[in-house]
């Protein structure tokens, strides 16, 4: 058997298209939605998705800024370009790139964000939305992945679905998505501390593997017919290499490909984000 693909790049397309008709409506009212991007520094990994962001925006009509500081920018400076964003009415949404330099502190800038504008989620009381079970911004990653599935008539309901990973843009959020009611899967969370992954994996409906460990996730560790979804992103001989080793194609029943899989979602969700506040805004 070899694995039907779960395809992020053709359902990140589809809600593409379903989001230009959404952002072409609120326009003939009068709003434009416009996403913001703070970048810090220069890694070429971050510069690119940003890119990416951007161009998404085009074309969808999202309206959009860039904020770029140098790396050696200071707390008082990122401070300054995140409270000109809460201030700037042509910024509905907004998010600061991450990872950011090690000399600043993730959780204080993420705190920072105005969370009606928080486009990925992070900021603590959309956090705390979702684990008191309000409607939430959620994490574009997370919600990208139940997406995916949904789109692609994955049985989450009653799923078994083990998460490797316990990182606050993918595995924790998603965990607390998936166990929410609506829908009602049970998580394993495994992390660092796992004594046996393999044990938990083995059993899974749905293994996410968001570790950033290349190949991590053989064959041998998975169930046959389950559904598996690759979050990481390692380089390896100068290619981008996924958690999933190759040999689990032959195994599952659904793969996503990578890239083509997780990354166009995360995408295609912050533009969703950025649409859901601005339709929510104009409802007020
Ligand atoms: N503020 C945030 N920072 C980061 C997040 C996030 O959700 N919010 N997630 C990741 C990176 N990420 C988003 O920023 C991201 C990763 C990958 C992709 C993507 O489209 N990948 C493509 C391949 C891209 C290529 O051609 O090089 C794919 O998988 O097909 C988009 C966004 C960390 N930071």
């Amino acid at each position: 058997m070899t694995a039907k693909a779960l395809d992020g790049k053709a359902t990140a397309r589809a809600i593409k298209d379903e989001l230009t008709t959404r952002v072409a409506m609120l326009r003939e009212r009068g709003i434009v939605p416009g996403l913001a991007t703070v970048l810090v520094g220069s890694d070429p990994a971050s510069q690119n998705y940003v890119r990416m962001k951007h161009r998404d925006c085009d074309e969808v009509g999202i309206a959009s800024i860039q904020v770029e500081l140098p790396a050696d920018a200071t707390a008082d400076q990122l401070r300054e370009a995140i409270e000109a964003l809460n201030a700037d009415p042509a910024c509905t949404g907004y998010i600061v790139q991450l990872p950011i330099p090690k000399h600043l502190d993730e959780n204080w800038a993420l705190g920072l964000i105005d969370p009606d504008k928080d486009a990925d989620g992070l900021h603590p009381i959309n956090l705390g939305r979702l684990v008191l079970n309000e409607p939430a911004t959620l994490p574009c990653t997370p919600r990208g992945i139940v997406e995916l599935l949904r789109r692609h008539d994955v049985p989450i309901r009653g799923a078994e679905v083990v998460v490797v990973g316990r990182g606050i843009t993918v595995g924790r959020p998603l965990g607390l998505i998936l166990t929410r009611r609506s829908e009602n899967a049970t998580v394993t969370l495994c992390h660092t501390g796992t004594r046996d992954v393999a044990d938990h994996t083995r059993r899974a409906d749905i293994v996410v593997a968001a570790a950033g460990v290349p190949h991590m996730i053989t064959a041998d560790m998975i169930r046959e017919g389950a559904a598996l979804v690759d979050v990481g992103v390692s380089r390896v001989d100068g290619k981008t290499t996924g958690d999933l080793a190759p040999d689990v194609w032959e195994k599952a029943a659904w793969v996503t490909p990578n890239p083509g899989g997780v990354g166009p979602m995360t995408r295609a969700m912050l533009l969703s984000n950025v649409v859901d506040r601005a339709e929510d805004l104009n409802a007020r």
